[in-house]
């Protein structure tokens, strides 16, 4: 926990949604004028494009087809955790970008499936946002869970999230759904050790559920819409928490649990707002008195 320079992490699966929720809280920071840095966790991947291809045949040979970039070991995670603690203790940290795709290799000079070189975060940030597969590991070499002062989770459920995925690097990125696939199942057993852990570690999980049929996700030939879903919003401690207010602000939700809301998939956003502008106001706020 870093009271004098928070830390925001929002974590999900590949194709989860957590770039959609960036864009709710670029608002949320643009509205309320506070100065953000980023981290997309895909710069702390721990290989470039072909390296990491070399590394998975090479883990294949061998006899482990598990190895992916859900993996703790593909991934700089005792580089994050340093980020994320010299950031809590100076506001100062750095990062770089992983270039998916022929958009990003022009925005930054550096061909699809490299890093670019490592740069510091510009000075005088009111809070660090972290937005990626591992914003709240805790495991026996890193704990990032303890470092970040707001954990935020985008989960929909794994049907709904492959369909997204697959749709998403179809559309964008140019796989095949059978390369999509095969990169789901070679993640699967990463995604239950490593990913799925971390939603009991954070603050508030976004739950988004389809009330379509989504049985076959590799057919489906559409997202299911937000007026096709309900969201589940989970909060691991729902001491002071409004829920009267927020259901009432909120139509057409209710509360499923004592810890727990249910939203129409439409009002994502606004709820979003509710819950999140009051909780970054209190840390920056917190952040300045320290
Ligand atoms: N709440 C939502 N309602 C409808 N569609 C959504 C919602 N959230 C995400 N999607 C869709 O799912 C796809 C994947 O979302 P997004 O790109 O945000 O995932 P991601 O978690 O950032 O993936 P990655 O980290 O791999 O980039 C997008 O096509 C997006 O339109
Ligand atoms: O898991 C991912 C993001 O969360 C991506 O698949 C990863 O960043 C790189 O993928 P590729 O080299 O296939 O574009």
């Amino acid at each position: 926990m870093s009271k004098k320079h928070p830390i925001i992490s929002v974590t999900g699966s590949s194709g989860a949604g957590t770039s959609t929720v960036k864009h709710t809280f670029d608002q949320i920071f643009r509205r309320e004028g506070v100065k953000a840095v980023s981290i997309e966790g895909d710069a702390f991947h721990r290989y470039n494009r072909a390296d990491m291809k070399a590394e998975l045949d090479k883990r294949y040979a061998a006899g482990d087809p598990t190895f992916s970039h859900f993996s703790y070991e593909a991934n700089e995670l005792g580089e994050l955790e340093r980020v994320f603690r010299e950031y809590g203790e100076t506001g100062k940290g750095r990062t770089r970008h992983y270039v998916h795709d022929a958009a990003e290799a022009e925005k930054y000079g550096v061909a699809p499936g490299h890093f670019t070189d490592w740069a510091p975060f510009d000075n005088g940030s009111d809070v660090l946002f972290y937005e990626g597969l591992h914003g709240s590991v805790v495991n026996d070499e890193v704990n990032l869970a303890a470092l970040a002062d707001l954990k935020i989770g985008v989960v929909p459920v794994v049907n709904l999230e492959w369909i997204q995925k697959i749709h998403r690097d179809r559309a964008q990125r140019g796989y095949t759904t059978e390369a999509v696939t095969d990169v789901i199942l070679r993640r699967m057993h990463a995604y239950v050790h490593c990913i799925v852990p971390q939603f009991t570690e954070t603050d508030i999980n976004f739950q988004r559920v389809p009330v379509v049929d989504t049985s076959n996700p590799f057919v489906a030939r559409w997202i299911p819409t937000p007026d096709e879903s309900l969201v589940v919003i989970r909060f691991k401690n729902p001491r002071g928490i409004d829920f009267p207010y927020l259901t009432n602000m909120i139509s057409g939700s209710w509360m499923s649990r004592a810890n727990s809301i249910v939203i129409p998939g439409g009002k994502l956003d606004i709820a979003m707002q509710l819950i999140l502008t009051p909780l970054i106001e209190r840390l920056v706020r917190d952040s300045k008195r320290a």
